[in-house]
């Protein structure tokens, strides 16, 4: 069993809880009154690069990280510090995220909201939306064809926007023959948790300049963001940096002027 079927396994028994307490019929009604999503990809189209910050308590690679009792607060010095999205992760066991963070954030800042968990049921797309969410992830390693594209259309359906995330050459073809005008390559491998700064340089001419190219993670430092823009990003997904840094506001006005530095 890799890592990533582990988390898996336990979003499928939480899931299956959550279903149980509140029935599918409900979550959508309360999706379908909830306020309009924002867009997210003219954001990402800027020229500028886009710093998209995460909510990040702990993980299964670096386990605690930080404790964050305030992530609204946190996610208003995000705003404050230019961040064009902001991450929060929502999944309990390994990542210690609750749906409260969303709510939280959503409350507080007025740039788009990314729930980060791991979306294997229709329920989710729509437990994202009826707590603001504009922006959802759909990991390309975690599903067949047929759902990747089929939450790609309800995720438009309700007027969000998909990250579609990638690690390999077979997943970036996979996600831009289901349609993924978003995409990420994840420098981590989440099959064994190894992180490779490389493997978005790699990718990034892979997926051409149609989609909107996302970083992601093991981003520490501001040369490497100097040297992903340089590649041809768009777009960086940071977690651990930012809750690590004890002025985030000002890491992420650091890495912005580092990808000018990159561009030029
Ligand atoms: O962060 C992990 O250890 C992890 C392990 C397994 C699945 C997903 C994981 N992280 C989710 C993310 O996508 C990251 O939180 C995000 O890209 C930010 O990464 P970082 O800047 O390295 O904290």
């Amino acid at each position: 069993m890799t890592v990533l079927d582990d988390i898996i396994a336990g979003v499928r028994e939480d899931l299956h809880a959550r279903t149980a307490l509140t029935p599918l019929a409900d979550v959508r009604r309360a999706a379908e009154s909830a306020p309009a999503p924002l867009e997210i990809v003219p954001r990402l189209r800027d020229p500028r690069l886009a710093v998209i910050s995460e909510v990040k308590r702990s993980s299964p690679s670096k386990g605690h990280l930080a404790d964050i009792a305030d992530p609204a607060e946190l996610a208003a010095s995000y705003a404050a510090g230019g961040a064009a999205a902001i991450s929060v992760l929502t999944e309990q066991r390994r990542f210690n995220g609750r749906l409260d963070d969303l709510d939280a954030v959503r409350a507080r800042v007025d740039v788009p909201v990314l729930r980060k968990d791991f979306m294997i049921d229709e329920y989710q797309f729509f437990e994202a939306r009826a707590h603001g969410a504009d922006l959802v992830l759909l990991i390309v390693a975690a599903l067949d064809d047929a759902h990747l594209r089929s939450f790609l259309t309800l995720t438009s359906d309700l007027g969000m926007t998909a990250l579609v995330e990638t690690h390999t050459a077979e997943e970036v073809d996979r996600a831009l023959e289901a349609g993924a005008e978003v995409i990420g390559v994840n420098n981590r491998n989440l099959k064994t948790l190894d992180v490779d700064l490389a493997a978005f340089g790699a990718l990034a001419g892979r997926i051409g300049s149609d989609a909107v190219k996302v970083a992601e993670s093991g981003i520490l430092t501001a040369a490497d963001v100097e040297l992903l823009a340089s590649q041809g990003a768009d777009a960086i997904l940071v977690g651990e940096a930012l809750v690590r840094h004890g002025d985030p506001a000002a890491a992420i006005s650091e890495f912005m002027a580092a990808a000018e530095r990159g561009i030029r």
